[in-house]
């Protein structure tokens, strides 16, 4: 059986990544983009499904492990009777294919030490044809069109469909094991010349990137490692970011809940440009901006809400029903059917980051301005029709509060995007369409008996995503229709003090079952204390929300507070981007901080 969540480490190297266990016990690895198939997917399975372990013999080993500083470099520390070793494990940015190191060094006494490595492409579905390298102690696994090779210090044997060592590390001894994948049609890949000198390469290039964060008080480390996961979460050959580097990790233990987060999502975009600009990463700003720009363009009726790490449209979710799920939660969800869905807000999302970007120095170009101004005259002709919503449910549209809020922010960044930065457009007609959909939310969108703005137009249910309405300035922080939202808010999804998105059991989403508490949510409940002035609880939020961070620093989508473990895809995005601009809203407030992301950026002029 996998590990809990927490548990879990994320190593990559800007294509994909893997996910090492405590136990020293590789259980997830898509080769060679996040979005492939996996090689490994024990996580999702048994280890017949595959995995890649190497741990002491002695299964009464203890462990600690860490990041070397600044890096997504993982060490994990193993104690035994008879010694203590460290295990290192990398991947190396590519020069090249990929490549998966693991290091083992003795550092007292002389520790028996096993290597199981169980590899199966296609989701732990095809078990390849492996034949013994040339060289000693090597070997070549080979399935239709992936091969992977392992180069290895220690003699292998097959045995069970799997390969195998046992062998002892004394202290002083280094060991290194290097994994590497290719297409099946090309040459054998040559072990690595000096593999000591790419982990060392690994970790400068990562030192080099994450010793520019900006400073965030007393939180200045926990976004440093935030930001690392993001640029871990990053395709570096084109700038998209996933939501998370797994599938199907599920929502609730044994549920249905169960997706595919490989992909990037345009809501998550906004947030995401404003944290990696807050922390200082212009460039990868501009790369994600960029994105962004390359993935929308096409018809405007066309936008997704969602798409591939190259810009890809069709994500056919289907089910992986050779795995039995993790602790057995199915199905094993591939692809995400969301990406057919309509989602108003997305049109908000774009307009919002690109203007967000723009205040932060990050002009829109002419050609940009065009497609935007493209796709709002397109949103002026649907921002009336119900949609799927932020939360993309799967029993039918309604007209969600948040995605007419978000139309409304689409043609306020427009407004602004004319009234500030001298750009072009019907300034006059998308005035007053700006403010034809302020009053229909006002009216439709808030329910005057129980004093709060609501999930969907005619319900009386609360959703999290209002919390967002004062961050992106739909009214000011101070108005009574926010507090009274943020009240209610409070009243009615709080868990042990922390956020749920709605109540499933009331506002229907079309699945069964539950899940946990959202943990990108309670980081929005924590910025609406800032905004209304209540700092000291909103810190005390955020220091609760920074205790749910597991030994190395990493958040998951959701957290189960009575089994007090992690649920949902990890490490995920959302969850570390809000982590990020919550710690730099309390860093910077002295008081009642601004909504960084109002339509001038400073909270001011508020409609
Ligand atoms: O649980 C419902 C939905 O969950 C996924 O979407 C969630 O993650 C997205 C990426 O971070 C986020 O943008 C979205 O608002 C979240 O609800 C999943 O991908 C959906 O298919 C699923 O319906």
């Amino acid at each position: 059986m996998a590990l809990r969540i927490e548990d879990y480490a994320l190593i990559g190297d800007t294509h994909s990544a893997a996910l090492v266990g405590r136990n020293g016990s590789i259980d997830w690895l898509c080769w060679p983009r996040f979005d492939s198939g996996a090689c490994f997917a024990a996580l999702l399975g048994t280890p017949e499904h595959g995995c890649w372990r190497i741990a002491p013999a002695d299964p009464a080993a203890s462990v600690t492990r860490r990041y070397r500083d600044g890096t997504l470099i993982l060490e994990t520390t193993f104690r035994t009777g008879d010694g203590e070793v460290v295990l290192t494990d990398c991947m190396p940015p590519r020069d090249g294919g990929p490549v998966l190191l693991r290091q083992i060094s003795g550092r007292r006494g002389r520790v028996a030490m096993e290597l199981d490595l169980a590899l199966r492409f296609d989701y732990g579905r095809n078990v390849p044809w492996v034949t013994r390298l040339p060289e000693a102690n090597g070997i070549r696994a080979i399935s239709g069109p992936d091969m992977v090779v392992l180069h290895s210090p220690v003699p292998l044997k097959g045995e069970d469909l799997r390969t195998r060592a046992r062998f002892e590390v004394a202290e002083g001894q280094t060991l290194v094991f290097e994994l590497i994948y290719s297409p099946s049609h090309l040459p054998l890949p040559a072990a690595t010349a000096a593999p000591e000198t790419l982990l060392a390469h690994t970790e400068a290039s990562w030192r080099g990137w994450s010793d520019r964060v900006q400073a965030a008080g007393p939180w200045t480390e926990a976004v440093r490692r935030s930001v690392i996961t993001l640029k871990g979460l990053t395709y570096r050959p084109t700038g998209g970011i996933v939501a998370a580097p797994t599938a199907a990790l599920p929502e609730e233990i044994g549920g249905v809940r169960n997706w595919d987060y490989r992909y990037c999502w345009l809501r998550d975009a906004t947030l995401t440009l404003l944290a990696l600009l807050q922390a200082g990463y212009t460039e990868d700003a501009v790369a994600w901006r960029d994105w962004l720009l390359r993935a929308t363009k096409g018809s405007p009726s066309q936008i997704q809400i969602m798409y591939g790490i190259g810009g890809e449209r069709r994500l056919m979710e289907w089910e992986a029903n050779w795995l039995p799920g993790y602790e057995g939660s199915h199905p094993v969800r591939i692809g995400n059917a969301a990406h057919d869905q309509l989602q108003l807000d997305v049109f908000g999302e774009l307009m919002d980051a690109l203007h967000q970007g723009h205040l932060r120095g990050l002009p829109n170009s002419d050609d940009a301005w065009q497609l935007q101004k493209a796709l709002l005259e397109h949103l002026a002709t649907v921002w009336q029709e119900p949609d799927e919503g932020m939360w993309e449910v799967r029993d039918g549209r309604r007209c969600f509060t948040y995605s007419k809020v978000m139309a409304w922010a689409a043609l306020d960044r427009a407004v602004h995007g004319i009234e500030s930065f001298g750009l072009s457009g019907p300034l006059d007609r998308w005035r007053a369409l700006r403010a034809e959909i302020h009053a229909d939310v006002c009216r439709h969108g808030y329910d005057a008996s129980i004093g709060s703005f609501v999930g969907s137009y005619g319900s009386r249910e609360l959703d999290a995503s209002l919390l967002l309405l004062p961050a992106v300035g739909f009214l000011p922080a101070e108005d009574p229709r926010i507090l009274g939202t943020i009240t209610a808010v409070e009243r009615d999804l709080l868990q042990d003090g922390l956020v749920r998105r709605y109540r499933p059991e009331k506002a229907q989403d079309g699945l069964p079952g539950s899940e946990g508490v959202f943990l990108a949510c309670s980081f929005w409940l924590a910025d609406a204390y800032a905004l209304t002035g209540r700092k000291d609880k909103a810190r005390a939020l955020f220091e609760r929300l920074l205790d749910l961070r597991n030994d190395v620093g990493l958040l998951s989508e959701e957290y189960d507070p009575r089994a007090r473990r992690m649920l949902g895809n990890f490490p995920q995005a959302f969850s570390h981007v809000g982590l990020v601009n919550t710690a730099y809203a309390l860093a910077r407030s002295g008081g009642q901080s601004k909504p960084v992301r109002s339509g001038t950026g400073d909270g001011s002029e508020p409609r």
